[in-house]
């Protein structure tokens, strides 16, 4: 099976390149996805999350904002938010590739996948891009956000020319979605070709 690791910063397209994925027929394990599934209501991150973090969960499951505004900015929190997390995120991924163990090529979409050593599984690293004033129309455009916290994630983020340069392959996102589009479909091909 090859095992394929895609990753970007924040709003670079990575979920727009999962289902890119998806749609060529290949499954793909969202990280993010499986984080917040730990955080729904009967999460099972929610007691460990709520004794650290008081205050930031409710029955149906977590105050997102209030989490981040915590966490985000504050590394020594974060990493305490993640001590609880990956572990968990670990085992659904585990329980992912154990599910699709007879296909021929998976994608792992993991946020943190450089930050924090998932590449090493991988068969080949795939880093999703655009230029920053792109980032950030698209950051600010979302709900909630502010140019403060934006600027926090950011920083808490390995930056992107460095995920450039360790990535096998780097698919643009700022040009386009045919341009994307057309990028995964000769990542596809070239797998196939290689008997994936
Ligand atoms: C703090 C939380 C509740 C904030 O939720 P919120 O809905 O406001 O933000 P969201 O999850 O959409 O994340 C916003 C951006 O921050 C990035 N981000 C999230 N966690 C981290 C982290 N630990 N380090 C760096 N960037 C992160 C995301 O990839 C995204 O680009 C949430 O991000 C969280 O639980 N993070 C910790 C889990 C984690 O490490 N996730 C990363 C993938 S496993
Ligand atoms: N060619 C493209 N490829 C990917 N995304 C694009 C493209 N053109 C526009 N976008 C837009 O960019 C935005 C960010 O995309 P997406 O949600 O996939 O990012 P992400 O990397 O998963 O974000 P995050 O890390 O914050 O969860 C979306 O609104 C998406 O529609």
């Amino acid at each position: 099976m090859i095992i394929i690791g895609l990753t970007g910063s924040i709003g670079m397209g990575k979920s727009t390149v999962a289902a890119m994925f998806e749609r060529s027929g290949i499954p793909v394990f969202d990280a993010d996805a499986a984080v917040r599934a730990l955080q729904g209501p009967g999460g099972r991150a929610l007691p460990a999350i709520e004794a650290i973090f008081a205050g930031t969960t409710h029955a149906g499951g977590l105050h997102r904002e209030k989490l981040g505004a915590q966490v985000f900015g504050n590394p020594a929190a974060l990493k305490q938010l993640e001590a609880i997390l990956h572990p968990l995120v670990g085992e659904a991924q585990s329980n992912f590739l154990a599910r699709h163990r007879l296909k021929r090529a998976v994608v792992l979409d993991v946020p943190l996948l450089f930050e924090k050593g998932g590449w090493r599984r991988c068969d080949l690293t795939i880093v999703v891009s655009a230029p920053l004033r792109v980032q950030r129309a698209r950051v600010l455009a979302r709900p909630g956000m502010t140019r403060a916290k934006f600027a926090a994630i950011l920083k808490s983020q390995m930056p992107d020319a460095e995920k450039r340069r360790r990535a096998d392959v780097v698919i643009e996102t700022g040009r386009g979605r045919r341009v994307t589009w057309m990028a995964v479909r000769r990542v596809v091909e070239r797998l196939r070709r290689e008997g994936a």
